[in-house]
């Protein structure tokens, strides 16, 4: 059987997921989020002509005084008195300025005399000074986010001021994660002798942590066709369910019988990729199915290029792939086989150091890792110095 390359395999995938639901998520749950729809602002910013500081609200012509003291604008005034010629209205930042008034002058640069106000200092340069004239920010119906922006803190900011509560994203995807291996134990749970602790699962959920959807850990699930099949249909109401391990070609490999026994269907199997050639592509019930290798490092690796890239997909992300940028050897590599190569590495100094241990079972070298180098099948052998493409971690 060939095998696929890796971005047709992810071309595929993401092909294969439908459109998750619009929701309209209140601003304190759309960080992180992406924009379903562009975002129009529904009032001006600032709403009126305001004043950026505490002083007096003046006309300019009348400088350089003295004035007389006819009123008050606090914030959240909405008709202060108006400023005619050589009265001045006190102002504070955030108010609105009065009608007549064209300039504000800093507390800092008058005195005050009973009601008559002098300029003790410089006063202000120019007409409008300290003044925020409405809708200098932006202005009703302005486009203020485009579809597809990753929503961030000062993005709920702006959101707010223009008026709305709550913006268009999709609904989080559902996540289901199953590990699959009779060797298994609970993460805690002191293993039996010939048991090891099933790292996967909460490997993949700090992975995914990062994004806004919903992972459920649906447990261990041991190597019999039966319970294998039992946990994918009880798993089917998931947008996307994934499995560790039995994804391989040896006797307990049972998750893709499985998955057809659950009525379920196989796109991919096998991708031209060192870690992680036995994953697994399909659909299951009305979500997407992923089997993930069960060696931690080829479930890291796969998680990464496959299961993290789906997620940002259906979340709207519009480039959901990772980005590998090139960046220069610290050491030489050998020639590629068949398999393109996902090289566990270390960043130092503006180089990329490939570690020496690179077995797929292999977690100190992955926890140690800070970057993936990416060599395509056939490539010849790389001195150091050469550029390499390298995902940072
Ligand atoms: N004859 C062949 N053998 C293998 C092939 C092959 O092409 N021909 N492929 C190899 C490759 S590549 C990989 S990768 C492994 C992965 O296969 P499986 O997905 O079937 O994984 P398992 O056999 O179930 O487990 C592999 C390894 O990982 C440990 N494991 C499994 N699940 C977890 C978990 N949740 N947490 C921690 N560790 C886990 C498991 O105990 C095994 O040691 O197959 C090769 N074989
Ligand atoms: O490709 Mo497997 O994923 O060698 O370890």
């Amino acid at each position: 059987m060939s095998l696929l390359p890796v971005a047709d395999a992810q071309a595929r995938l993401l092909d294969m997921a439908k459109a998750l639901p619009v929701e309209q998520a209140s601003l304190t749950e759309a960080a992180g989020r992406w924009l379903a729809a562009d975002l129009v602002a529904l009032r001006d910013q600032p709403w009126a002509d305001l004043s950026a500081m505490d002083g007096y609200a003046i006309r300019f012509d009348d400088m350089p005084g003295p004035w007389t003291l006819t009123g008050e604008s606090a914030a959240g005034a909405l008709t202060p008195p108006a400023v005619a010629g050589g009265s001045a209205v006190r102002i504070f930042t955030g108010a609105p300025v009065p009608a007549g008034a064209d300039t504000v002058i800093v507390q800092e640069d008058v005195a005050a005399d009973g009601a008559t106000i002098r300029l003790t200092g410089d006063g202000p340069a120019a007409r409008a000074r300290h003044i925020r004239s409405r809708g200098s920010d932006f202005h009703a119906g302005a486009t203020i986010l485009t579809a597809g922006t990753r929503i961030n803190a000062g993005q709920i900011a702006l959101a707010a001021l223009a008026g709305h509560a709550a913006v268009p994203v999709p609904v989080r995807p559902r996540i289901a994660l199953l590990s699959t291996g009779s060797e298994l134990a609970p993460v805690g749970e002191p293993p039996r002798k010939g048991m090891l602790p099933a790292s996967n699962a909460p490997m993949l959920a700090a992975l995914l942590r990062q994004l806004p959807c919903f992972v459920t850990n649906l447990g261990i699930i041991p190597d019999d066709l039966a319970a294998t099949r039992d946990a994918m249909e009880a798993a089917c109401g998931f947008d996307i369910i994934v499995t560790t391990g039995g994804a391989s070609v040896g006797d307990h490999d049972l998750v893709r019988p499985a998955l057809e026994a659950a009525g379920g269907r196989i796109d991919f199997w096998k991708i031209r990729m060192r870690p992680g050639k036995p994953l697994i592509s399909g659909t299951l019930g009305d979500g997407l199915f992923l089997g993930l290798p069960g060696n931690p490092v080829s479930a890291f690796v796969t998680a990464r290029l496959f299961l993290v890239p789906l997620v940002r997909h259906l979340c709207g992300c519009p480039e959901p792939l990772p980005r590998f940028t090139p960046m220069p050897l610290a050491a030489a590599l050998p020639a590629v086989g068949g398999r393109d190569d996902f090289l566990r590495a270390r960043v130092v100094d503006g180089a990329v150091a490939p570690l020496a241990q690179q077995d797929s079972a292999a977690v100190l070298s992955l926890a140690r890792a800070d970057a993936l180098i990416h060599r395509p099948a056939g490539s010849h052998p790389a001195a150091a110095g050469e550029p390499v493409e390298v995902l940072r971690l």
